[in-house]
């Protein structure tokens, strides 16, 4: 696009200015938000309370606390399910919270009203993942751009179609385009047709909820190049949610990383891809896909396991279930592999997640009323633990599991998990870690508290 072209937009922004000033007051960030909550309910129906169904939370977002401040982009990346969408459809109000706030330029959005809820619609825009299904195939893209301009009634006639037209050319199509359909473009094209839609009210601040995941990869790199410089010729501030790390290298600033509805870690972007803190951080850079077969086994050991629901997420840390790096009791003489893998099996215990009847070759034990034949039980026990440990145990740590293992045979579940649990509790499931304020801040007991950023315990000390 030429500068006179570029003149020519942002003289028919100035035309029709929609009056609104986001007055961000001096060293405050454009948007602040403050332990956000999300729950949605399940068995919430009539029908189920007259069932008698309990109620069942899914905590899609549960505490969450960042500040975006103008002109910067900081992006919302983790696995998919996280909450990353719900955190951005709750700070816009699309959704309403379960608790928490959320300021926009100094103003709570949750107790706006009137004017005031109008102007955070226009300053406050979204951009969705698939441009095919947030455009409506019966319009025309001229229509589709316009609408927003007709929603809040800003300028005439003949100014809207005006400002439809400039934005169209500066998101890079054609002006002769304007009365074809949504299914008539490719879909980096779409998607150029939904940031023309986003900015046509001049926003401040645009949601990018994966805006480049349904895009060709040759496709993806134009339209994040196109964000980035939106941004800058409009002073444009972005939250990017992504779980391509790739995509948030590329283009943000800070990144916040999500896991089951809680931050873990957030920090200047270069910061964190170079010297990730928590577990979770670094196993889903190293989860990145890897070209060779024995870097893609190593792929498989380092985020192994299903993530926990969010209708019952694990006490303490959320990762602890998965994390390679869970902590041991102080006192304990053990390498990290053992203790996950002790871990993982007093995780299977409580949740009930070992079948008894398959244990040993070809129906070697039978299992009746949930039990093993007292004569059996050793060879149960051998037959269980070659099941569940990849190595022999260290001789104190066999004699333990050999106990729960025993109470097992006897289909004594709670017991089998409480020997285990009494030796080998971690923090990690006691305590909650908090994220502190720090620029680059780690919700992770490995850094001690969340007020003293300094390592409590040196990650490497105990490690096999
Ligand atoms: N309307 C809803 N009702 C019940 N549960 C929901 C609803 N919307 C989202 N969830 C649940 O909330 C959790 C977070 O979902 P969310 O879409 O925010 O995650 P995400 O990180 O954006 O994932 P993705 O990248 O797959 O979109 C998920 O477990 C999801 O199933």
């Amino acid at each position: 696009m030429s500068s006179d072209d570029n003149r020519a937009t942002s003289s028919a922004s100035a035309e029709l200015a929609t009056g609104i000033e986001t007055d961000t007051p001096e060293g405050e960030p454009l948007v602040r938000v403050e332990n956000l909550k999300k729950y949605f309910w399940e068995n919430d129906s009539l029908l189920d309370r007259l069932l008698g169904d309990e109620p069942v939370a899914v905590q899609a977002v549960d505490g969450v606390s960042f500040e975006i401040r103008e002109g910067e982009t900081l992006g919302l990346v983790g696995e998919s399910g996280c909450g990353k969408s719900t955190t951005g459809e709750t700070l816009l109000r699309l959704q309403e919270p379960t608790d928490g706030r959320v300021e926009f330029a100094g103003t709570n959005v949750y107790e706006m009203e009137g004017s005031d809820l109008t102007a955070f619609r226009r300053e406050a825009q979204v951009v969705f993942q698939d441009p095919f299904s947030s455009l409506d195939p019966r319009m025309t893209i001229g229509d589709i751009v316009q609408q927003p301009l007709d929603i809040h009634d800003v300028g005439a006639d003949e100014e809207r179609r005006e400002r439809v037209r400039n934005l169209l050319e500066r998101v890079g199509l054609s002006v002769d385009q304007l009365d074809r359909y949504p299914h008539e473009f490719s879909g980096g094209q779409r998607q150029r047709i939904g940031i023309a839609r986003a900015l046509a009210l001049e926003p401040e601040f645009l949601v990018l909820d994966e805006p480049t995941s349904a895009l060709d990869v040759s496709v993806q790199a134009q339209v994040l190049n196109l964000l980035e410089d939106l941004q800058a010729e409009f002073d444009l501030t972005y939250l990017l949610i992504s779980h391509d790390l790739s995509v948030i290298r590329h283009i943000c600033d800070r990144v916040a990383v999500m896991y089951l509805g809680e931050i873990v870690e957030i920090g200047p972007v270069e910061e964190l891809f170079e010297d990730p803190k928590h577990p979770y951080t670094k196993a889903l850079l190293e989860s990145v896909p890897r070209a060779t077969t024995d870097e893609r086994e190593r792929d498989r050991e380092t985020l192994a396991g299903d993530v926990p629901s969010p209708r019952d997420p694990p006490s303490g840390c959320r990762f602890r279930t998965r994390c390679p790096m869970v902590i041991p009791p102080e006192e304990l003489d053990i390498d990290q592999e053992t203790y996950r893998e002790l871990m993982t099996v007093r995780e299977r215990i409580e949740s009930r997640d070992i079948s008894l009847e398959t244990v040993g070759d070809d129906d070697q034990f039978s299992v009746e009323d949930g039990s093993v034949p007292e004569a059996d039980i050793p060879a149960f026990v051998a037959a269980l633990k070659r099941r569940l440990f990849d190595e022999p145990l260290p001789p104190h740590h066999d004699e333990i599991v050999e106990t729960a293992l025993t109470e097992l045979a006897a289909s004594n579940w709670e017991d089998a998990a409480a020997i285990l649990r009494t030796e080998y509790e971690s923090v990690c499931e006691r305590d909650h870690p908090g994220l502190g304020n720090n620029t680059h801040s780690v919700a992770c007991h490995l850094y001690g508290t969340a007020a003293d950023s300094d390592s409590a315990v040196d990650p490497n000390s105990w490690r096999g």
